[in-house]
């Protein structure tokens, strides 16, 4: 459902990502980690079509990036910050999108996705007065209202409290469950360990780690206590582990 080949994005001198190459099957759920400014958010703005490669393909769904009108009905991004509406409620604000997506007879979807996410007692207040943790229940169900083949979530449970992110974490195990791919960018680690069947590690544009969070454990030097931390901390480390240890982290590395 999402191919990349040697995809690239830079912003002047700044190499955002570079030369990446990803595979993620129909309803798997990839998580996809990295340090801040990895790239994660310049990849998924590329497979979302909201930013052009500038070297590089993707596609997504079996279209390639470049095919916009194509992807749009296929996929549902919710990005780092939801865009939402501050005059509207909840439920006019999804109404909004739901027309925008020439979608029809959505009111029981809306109302049991706002139950789902725990916003039902709060559906007609205005946004304005919601909480981060709030909005971004709104961006998610508005991502996912018109049943998108492909979710693409940026950290998805910022904000919330526990309960909040369980409901979240819960209904994204369901959303994958009926065949949703979904591409999870997240620093929560815990998350990614519970939801993701495969998980990417990016560093400075490049992926340096793949695996099940199982086969990434497994590598793990013996210096810790084995934990998707650890390998996280081991992969993204200049400070030798993947010049040292590369074969043990299944990767590749250009000594250049
Ligand atoms: N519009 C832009 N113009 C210039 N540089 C940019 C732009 N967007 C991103 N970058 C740079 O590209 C690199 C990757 O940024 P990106 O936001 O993709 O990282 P990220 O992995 O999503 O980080 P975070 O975890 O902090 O959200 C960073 O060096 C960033 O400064």
């Amino acid at each position: 459902m999402i191919v990349t080949e040697s995809l690239t994005k830079r912003y002047g001198d700044v190499v955002a990502v570079d030369g990446l190459d990803l595979r993620v099957e129909k309803g798997e759920v990839y998580g996809f980690l990295g340090p801040n400014g990895a790239g994660k958010t310049t990849t998924m703005e590329m497979l979302t079509t909201l930013s052009t490669p500038t070297a590089g393909r993707a596609s997504v769904a079996g279209h390639s990036t470049a095919e916009r009108d194509a992807i749009k009905p296929q996929i549902g991004y919710l990005p780092d910050d939801p865009p939402v509406y501050d005059a509207f409620s909840a439920r006019e604000q999804l109404e909004y999108v739901a027309t925008l997506r020439g979608l029809d007879d959505v009111s029981d979807r809306i109302d049991r996705l706002l139950e789902r996410v725990g916003l039902a007692a709060d559906a007609d207040r205005q946004i304005d007065g919601y909480s981060q943790g709030m909005c971004q229940k709104v961006g998610l169900v508005q991502s996912v209202l018109h049943e998108p083949s492909v979710l693409f979530l940026d950290e998805p449970t910022n904000g919330l409290d526990p309960r909040a992110a369980r409901e979240v974490v819960d209904l994204i195990a369901d959303l994958s469950v009926d065949g949703t791919t979904v591409f999870l960018s997240t620093h929560i680690l815990p998350v990614v360990e519970e939801l993701a069947d495969t998980v990417g590690v990016l560093h400075e544009g490049t992926l340096v780690a793949e695996g099940s969070p199982a086969e990434l454990k497994a590598r793990a030097t013996d210096d810790g206590d084995g934990s998707l931390e650890q390998v996280f901390l081991e992969v993204t480390d200049d400070g030798g582990y993947l010049t040292d240890d590369a074969t043990r982290a299944g990767v590749e590395v250009d000594d250049g």
